[in-house]
């Protein structure tokens, strides 16, 4: 028994006194098997109770905050007392008769402060004297965990208890390793049940299922719309209130998340925000849900992102604007998560291995990123009361017996059709979509694509990172951007001409990382020299190890505090990859097996490789778009949730990665984009207040202020698509990055919330108060929660409600080393303290992204969207989030 040396409450504490004997065979008693949850398996039938008989007595004491247990026989003593704190309980019950008179209190406390370990389930049964005597005890109970004031003279009956909550949970079966229903089995519906919240289940069946849902539900029946996935299923959940005639009210029904998906990063942040240890998978959800059922509401910021059109007639199309509760990201961060999609059988540990695949061929992505920053940060309290929700008609399907059955796809009575035939109708429009896009990329192929391209080897720009870093170090009181902009200054035109040559003399190198390591190699004295240029870009990753190991040692010379080795961030690695427990045998078949294989293939012949081997000169025009082979290969890499929506079993790798999303599975098939790192310093800061000298700058490419400086790669050699001036920014500037999603935009009510700090998309930003950098990123991420994954604690100080988005970018020219040790401190939060002068994080309340880079990805909440000029502003507290009850002052939902 657990005895946490509780000291007996006074009586003028007590609401309740009572004895109860305990319920089972002797030792047996009120262990986790007996009794299970209410209608669970071997839940009280009265047929067992004759069979059992009262071993031991107790009395209880209920008081506003716990619940004190003390034996009284056998062996009464100060060591047969229990406390149990009431926050640890999810709710009691009293089993109706003819089942004995038994309080039942279901009860999680937290496993041991380790990693990993989760809340254990303890119920604790007890008999009283009497029926109404239990239901006295159980309505007392149950009326301090919602809230309901109460004294020492209060008669408690069920009266006093409101309504049961009402919940939607939406669960995408598909999410993560798929292992969502399972889970609704054996974690979330009975701990639910616990807490007594009714429940409407219903499994997705398609991309924008729960999208459609949610715009047609009639809302004020629920206290709450959850997810049983990952991130981006919430994501289609916010967008669809937003895109509801009456978004204002609907926007504030109270959203949770349950985490089933391979990111989870929003369920990250709730587990922080209560104050619990870092963890993933089934603690993570059993965290989650635990706080779900104690059912505390906070505000929450979303952010209105405008992304460019989808159609590449950007003439006539619009931006389309959509909602979004967690991040943007380009770059670095956007491509992993999209390419891990082949990994997705290793669930969050995929992003590590997509994370190290990723480092070992690094890219960089011209652009322009303007923010403003907050001039004064209030944080807006959630003063609106929570909307009533009439009860029109109970919803709760029938909970006696429910985990014994299996679950059905839908468990509603609200008629919610399965839409099948319409499934069929997309799926052909799906691919007739395809097949046009194919032809149009051909046609644009013909015309000759246009790509700014370059590259330099790793040891002249570790030795720049070097320098720069020193230059930071002396002159701390400038800004990076002013080191930034000496730099440009210094480089001249001739040094450029002579880098240029330098790299025109490494065509022919099969790629660039191949080329770095051969340069490195060459500046090693030929010392630790592999040489060998293997295909498998995870060959390349574990070959730095050997091949940088003695790189990284030298820029842990150079800066002094990381003796941290290429081999030590490998070992790091691999234990991240040990601790996110995808066993090593899936994950070397992750890295051996026929997609990592067919990315070669496909780089060697006609896209990456080729692509990649031009990277080596500086800009040049491409040949007719030699990614169209690959590209068609990937693009017809079909979800199998259209062909098997409804199916659910185990899977093995394989049939994981298949039923992936349908997302690119194989987007380094049509990889692209400038190699990292670049050989000139091209970075350009502006800080407006630097206003444009006349209106005349409408473009932000012809804009003064935001023109590339004269050193910059786009002022020597712009791509055509860039060099014509034009009056409005020119959404052709480059195309989506692969098949979007099977997104179909509904437009958005008229009167939807105006981005007061954003001009149009096509407009030129204000003049005041923004800070424009211009140059060559690896990554942009906004970020607005605190974590990025479960496991990746991004933006330390972020709250759920600052009205703030945290930035951070990471400019090209950092060393593949820094950036690693950038992602591990960023497992605890110690990124910020990673001393790097290509590294940024700034606060800001609005921010415009413009890729210069023909290609790319760019994310919203992990979702692709079109690549192209995107803007952002956050919109504080406009939604409310289900975050549990952590001792903060909190409305419950
Ligand atoms: N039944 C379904 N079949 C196919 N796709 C679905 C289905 N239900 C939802 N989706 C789509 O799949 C994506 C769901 O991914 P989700 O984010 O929930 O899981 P995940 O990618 O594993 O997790 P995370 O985003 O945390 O990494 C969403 O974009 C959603 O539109």
């Amino acid at each position: 028994m657990r005895s946490p040396e509780p000291s007996s409450p006074s009586p003028a504490e007590a609401l309740l006194h009572g004895q109860f004997a305990s319920w089972g065979t002797g030792s047996n008693s009120n262990s986790n098997s007996c009794p299970s949850s209410p209608g669970g398996p071997g839940g009280l039938s009265p047929a067992a109770s004759p069979t059992l008989a009262p071993a031991s007595n107790y009395a209880l004491t209920l008081t506003h905050t716990h619940i004190h247990i003390q034996r009284l026989s056998p062996r009464p003593g100060k060591e047969a007392r229990l406390l149990l704190p009431l926050s640890e309980l999810v709710g009691c019950s009293c089993p109706r008769a003819p089942a004995p008179p038994l309080l039942v209190l279901y009860w999680y406390p937290p496993g041991k402060r380790r990693k990993g370990v989760s809340r254990r389930r303890q119920v604790r049964a007890y008999l009283a004297e009497s029926r109404p005597e239990a239901e006295r005890w159980s309505a007392a109970v149950q009326c301090l965990l919602r809230g309901v004031t109460v004294t020492a003279d209060t008669e408690f009956s069920r009266s006093l208890l409101p309504r049961p909550k009402r919940l939607l949970l939406l669960v995408n079966p598909f999410s993560g390793r798929g292992q969502a229903m399972q889970w609704c089995q054996t974690h979330i519906l009975p701990m639910i049940r616990e807490a007594n919240i009714s429940y409407n289940l219903i499994q997705t069946e398609r991309q924008n299922h729960a999208r459609e849902l949610i715009r047609e539900i009639s809302l004020p029946e629920w206290d709450g719309i959850v997810i049983v996935s990952g991130d981006g299923l919430l994501h289609e959940v916010v967008n669809g209130l937003m895109e509801r005639p009456d978004w204002e009210q609907a926007i504030k029904t109270p959203v949770g998340i349950l985490p089933c998906g391979s990111g989870n990063a929003l369920a990250g942040s709730i587990n922080h925000y209560a104050g619990y240890d870092m963890c993933l998978r089934e603690p993570l959800l059993l965290n989650c849900c635990f706080l779900l059922c104690r059912g505390g509401v906070r505000p929450m910021d979303l952010v209105s992102v405008t992304t460019s059109p989808a159609s590449s007639n950007s003439r006539t199309a619009a931006p389309r604007r959509l909602f979004s509760f967690l991040s943007v990201a380009w770059g670095f961060v956007s491509d992993v998560d999209i390419e891990s999609e082949r990994y997705r059988g290793l669930g969050s540990a995929r992003f590590t291995l997509g994370t190290l695949v990723r480092i070992a061929s690094l890219r960089s992505y011209k652009g322009r990123l303007s923010y403003l920053p907050p001039s004064v940060v209030t944080t807006s309290p959630d003063t609106t009361p929570p909307p009533r929700r009439p009860l029109s008609r109970s919803i709760t399907e029938g909970l006696e017996g429910f985990c014994r059955t299996p679950i059905h796809r839908t468990c509603s009575d609200m008629g919610i059709s399965e839409q099948r035939s319409l499934r069929k109708g997309e799926g052909e429009r799906e691919k007739e979509e395809r097949q046009r896009e194919r032809e149009r990329r051909r046609e644009r192929a013909r015309g000759g694509g246009t790509g700014v391209v370059r590259a330099s080897s790793l040891a002249e720009d570790r030795e720049r990172e070097g320098e720069m870093e020193i230059e930071a170090e002396e002159g701390r009181s400038g800004t990076s951007s002013e080191s930034n902009e000496k730099d440009e200054c210094n480089m001249g035109r001739e040094e450029r001409l002579a880098g240029i040559k330098d790299e025109r003399e490494d065509e022919g190198i099969v790629e660039q990382d191949s080329s770095e390591m051969k340069e490195e190699d060459r500046g090693k004295d030929g010392e630790g020299s592999s040489g060998s240029i293997e295909e498998e870009g995870v060959l390349r990753a574990k070959e730095l190890g050997e091949s940088y190991g003695v790189d990284m040692g030298r820029e842990a010379d150079e800066e002094p505090e990381g003796c941290y080795t290429y081999q030590d961030n490998l070992q790091e690695a691999r234990k991240a990859l040990r601790k996110n427990s995808a066993p090593s045998n899936q994950i070397a078949s992750a890295l051996f097996s026929q997609p990592i294989r067919q990315e070669v293939e496909t780089d060697s012949g006609t896209s990456c490789g080729t692509e990649d081997m031009d990277l080596n000169g500086t800009y040049y025009q491409k040949d007719p778009y030699p990614l169209d082979v690959s590209r068609e290969r990937a693009l017809t890499i079909s979800s199998p949730f259209r062909h098997s929506p409804f199916s659910y079993k185990p899977k093995n790798l394989d049939q994981n990665q298949n039923a992936s999303r349908p997302r690119p599975l194989s987007l380094l098939q049509h990889s692209h984009s400038n190699s990292l790192p670049p050989k000139l310093p091209s970075l350009s800061l502006s800080l407006s207040p630097t206003p444009p000298s006349s209106p005349s700058c409408a473009s932000p490419h012809s804009s003064s202020y935001l023109a590339p400086r004269p050193n910059t790669p786009n002022s020597t050699s712009p791509s055509p698509s860039l060099r014509t001036p034009s009056s409005s920014f020119n959404f052709d500037i480059a195309e989506p990055a692969g098949p979007l999603k099977n997104r179909h935009f509904v437009s958005l009510p008229s009167n939807h919330p105006r981005d007061d700090l954003l001009p149009p998309l096509d407009q030129p930003l204000p003049t005041r108060d923004w800070v424009t950098i211009e140059g060559d990123f690896v990554l942009v991420l906004a970020l607005y929660q605190t974590h990025l994954g479960a496991d990746l604690f991004a933006a330390p100080q972020a709250k759920f409600d600052d009205g703030l988005i945290h930035l951070t970018f990471v400019r090209a020219g950092i060393s593949r080393a820094t950036l690693l040790r950038l992602f591990f401190a960023m497992e605890r939060g110690t990124h910020h303290s990673v001393s790097s002068p290509y590294v940024s994080h700034v606060t800001c309340r609005a921010f415009r992204l413009q890729p210069l880079s023909t290609r790319g990805t760019l994310t919203v909440d992990g979702e692709l969207v079109p690549y192209g000029p995107l803007q952002a502003q956050v919109h504080p507290s406009m939604g409310r989030l289900i975050v549990g009850d952590t001792g903060v002052k909190i409305t419950r939902f």
